[in-house]
C-alpha cells in the first residue's frame, strides 16, 4: 500500500495498482494521480492519460516507497480488470424494484417509511436473483431502506459467481475503521454494497401510512392518480417525481455512472419511483411518457452501458414473462466462463 498525501486529505491506494499504472506508463515508482471527481481520477505519465477510479477526492502524488495499513478504499485502475467486457468497453446495469413489502401487501402508501418484505417479497427477490445469476455484478447500490437492501442480498444468494455482498460502512471514522478487511484475496471475493438515501423511495408526505383505496375514495381517483403518477405535482407535504429525480438521478450521475465508465457492472436495488426517475433519464422519457411507466416488484431490468449510451436489453415488464434478457456477446462469454469454471 502507498500512503499518499494530498492538498485535501491523506488517502491510501494499492501499491499493486500503482505498479500496474506505473508499469503502464513505464515509470516505476512515481506517478501523479489527479482526482477529477469523486470516483474518477487521471494518472498522467509518459504514456499519456490513464483513467482510474478513486474513492476520495484531492490531488495525490503516489509513491511506492512508503507503506501503510491496507485500506478498504481501493484504487481500481480500469487496466486492472482482466475481463473481456472491459476491453469491449461494455458493462451491465441491473435495476430491481424491491420485492413486495408488508405495506405493499396492505395497499398503504409507503414512501420513506422503512418496512420489510413480505414472504412473497422474499420469494420475488430470490426469483430475481435466479434471473440475473449469470450476469456480472461488481458493485451494488441500494437505498437506505431495508426492503431494497433485503432484495439485493436475497437476489445475490442466487448468483453463480458466489461473491459475498458486503455493506460498506463509512458513516463515521470508527464505522469505517471497524469494518476493514485485511485480506486482499477475501476482498477479491466480495462485492461492495453502498446504501444511499438518495435512492430512497419518493417521500409520500401526508399520504404515508394511508390506504391507497381509502385515499382514492376520500380525495377522488383522479387526484390520487395525479399524486402517484404525475411528474411535478407532489402529494401533500411530500415529494413529486421531479423532486425525487433531483436526488436520485443526481446520485446516479455523480456516483454510479463513473463506476460504469470504469468498467464496473452495477446492480441497483431501489424503489418504484426512485427507479422510475432513473429510467426516465436512461430511456430519455418525457414527463408525459414517464406517467405510464410502471415497475413490478422484484423484476430485474437489464441495461448495457456502452460508449456512453444506455441500451435496454430486454426487461420482463411483469412476473409472467420469462426472465429472458437479450444477452450481448460479452454477456454470453461471461456466462460461458461461469459454465466452464463452476462445478
Ligand atoms: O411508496 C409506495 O407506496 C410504493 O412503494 C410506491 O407507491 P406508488 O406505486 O403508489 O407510487
Amino acid at each position: 500500500m502507498a500512503t499518499t498525501t494530498s492538498h485535501h486529505l491523506v488517502g491510501t491506494i494499492q501499491t499493486s495498482e500503482i505498479n500496474k499504472i506505473s508499469a503502464f506508463h513505464n515509470r516505476p515508482g512515481r506517478i501523479s494521480v489527479k482526482f477529477i471527481s469523486e470516483g474518477i481520477g487521471i494518472v498522467t505519465g509518459r504514456r499519456g492519460v490513464h483513467h482510474c477510479s478513486l474513492q476520495k477526492s484531492g490531488l495525490i502524488h503516489a509513491s511506492t516507497s512508503q507503506s501503510s495499513l491496507v485500506d478498504p478504499v481501493q484504487l481500481q485502475s480500469t487496466k486492472s480488470g482482466n475481463d473481456s467486457r472491459k476491453k469491449s468497453n461494455e458493462v451491465a446495469l441491473i435495476l430491481i424494484r424491491h420485492g413486495e413489502s408488508l405495506w405493499n401487501e396492505k395497499n398503504l402508501f409507503t414512501g420513506c417509511v422503512d418496512v420489510p418484505l413480505t414472504e412473497k417479497g422474499v420469494e420475488e427477490a430470490i426469483e430475481a436473483g435466479r434471473r440475473i445469476s449469470n450476469i456480472p455484478v461488481d458493485m451494488i447500490y441500494t437505498s437506505a431502506l431495508i426492503r431494497a437492501q433485503m432484495t439485493a442480498m436475497l437476489a445475490m444468494t442466487q448468483h453463480r459467481r458466489k461473491k459475498v455482498p458486503i455493506v460498506m460502512h463509512d458513516e463515521s471514522e470508527r464505522a469505517k475503521a471497524w469494518s476493514q478487511i485485511y485480506s486482499a484475496e477475501t476482498k477479491k471475493q466480495s462485492i461492495p454494497v453502498i446504501a444511499a438515501w438518495q435512492l430512497n423511495e419518493r417521500m409520500y408526505g401526508e399520504l404515508q401510512g394511508l390506504n391507497k383505496q381509502e385515499t382514492a375514495d376520500r380525495f377522488g381517483k383522479e387526484q390520487v392518480h395525479e399524486w402517484r403518477r404525475s411528474y411535478d405535482i407532489p402529494p401533500p407535504n411530500g415529494e413529486s417525481l421531479e423532486m425525487c429525480a433531483e436526488r436520485a438521478v443526481a446520485y446516479f450521475k455523480e456516483q454510479i455512472e463513473p463506476q460504469l465508465l470504469n468498467g464496473k457492472n452495477v446492480m441497483i436495488s431501489a424503489h418504484g419511483n426512485s427507479l422510475r426517475s432513473i429510467i426516465m433519464y436512461l430511456d430519455r422519457l418525457t414527463s408525459q411518457e414517464v406517467i405510464s411507466l410502471e415497475l413490478s416488484t422484484g423484476i430485474p431490468m437489464l441495461y448495457i452501458f456502452k460508449e456512453g449510451k444506455f441500451i435496454r436489453r430486454g426487461s420482463p415488464v411483469g412476473p409472467s414473462e420469462a426472465g429472458v434478457y437479450a444477452y450481448t456477446r460479452s454477456l454470453a462469454l461471461y456466462r460461458q466462463k461461469l459454465d466452464e469454471t463452476l462445478p
